[in-house]
């Protein structure tokens, strides 16, 4: 771990808060102190609505903050320009969520693609070597030309998985993973997951209801009504 250098995210009391449409104003987040590092491997639990992705979304440039300083690459969020802020996301940040969320239709190789179509200077053909060494490196190089829809929900999520990584990203996020898969499934994924992140020294951020997942990680942070309420450093 790479400690030390400067972090990749860092949010100091940190805030997120809608407004309903009745009128009322509802604080998702508040006061986040959080930095994320190179190398990191944090694991985010708490109840269902305390606000574990929308904390994700945060560290992920999807959200901007409605208070306190966020900062990515030392870059200020909230007042970063929304296409400085998606190029940032599509270079950085890998995203890995519970629902693959794969485009059906498309092949696993296209969609491991997709998050290159928009990266400039690369050919279609080196796209598409990249994309094949990424679903090689993931288990499925023999299942390339195959639809989404007929892959099994481990396959999915390795395509899933090929396609976040694909531009090496330092930031892996990951929100329940593995939560829609069988315990066995699930530990295999996780474990692709940590060693692609170990190979490319990301950090990486996952959201929990597993105890056995956020116990693997070096970082364990929970989330209550929208504030991370303990810290606790677990020593390597
Ligand atoms: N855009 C929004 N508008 C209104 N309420 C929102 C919005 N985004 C999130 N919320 C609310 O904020 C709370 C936190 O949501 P969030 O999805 O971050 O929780 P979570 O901890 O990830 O939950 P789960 O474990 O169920 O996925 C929830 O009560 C949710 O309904």
């Amino acid at each position: 771990m790479t400690r030390g250098s400067a972090p990749i995210v860092a949010a100091r009391g940190v805030g997120r808060s809608v407004v309903l449409p009745e009128g009322d104003t509802l604080t998702i987040l508040d006061g986040i102190d959080l930095d994320v590092y190179d190398g990191d491997r944090v694991s985010v639990v708490g109840r269902s609505g305390s606000g574990k992705s929308t904390l994700l979304n945060l560290l992920g440039l999807i959200d901007t903050p409605s208070a306190g300083d966020l900062r990515f690459l030392g870059e200020d969020v909230r007042t970063m320009r929304g296409g400085r802020r998606d190029r940032l996301r599509g270079e950085e940040v890998g995203f890995v969520f519970q629902q693959f969320n794969l485009l059906p239709g498309r092949t696993a190789l296209e969609n491991v693609q997709t998050p290159m179509l928009y990266a400039p200077g690369r050919s279609f053909w080196r796209r598409e070597r990249i994309a094949r060494e990424m679903l090689e490196r993931v288990g499925l190089g023999e299942r390339l030309a195959t639809m989404p829809e007929r892959l099994s929900g481990g396959e999915q999520q390795r395509v899933a998985i090929a396609r976040a990584l694909v531009r090496r990203p330092r930031l892996i996020l990951a929100d329940e993973p593995t939560g829609a898969l069988d315990l066995q499934t699930g530990a295999t994924v996780m474990h692709l997951i940590e060693e692609v992140a170990r190979e490319t020294d990301a950090a990486l951020v996952t959201i929990t209801h597993d105890p056995t997942i956020a116990a693997r990680s070096s970082r364990h942070l929970r989330l209550d009504a929208g504030r991370l309420v303990d810290k606790i450093e677990v020593p390597a």
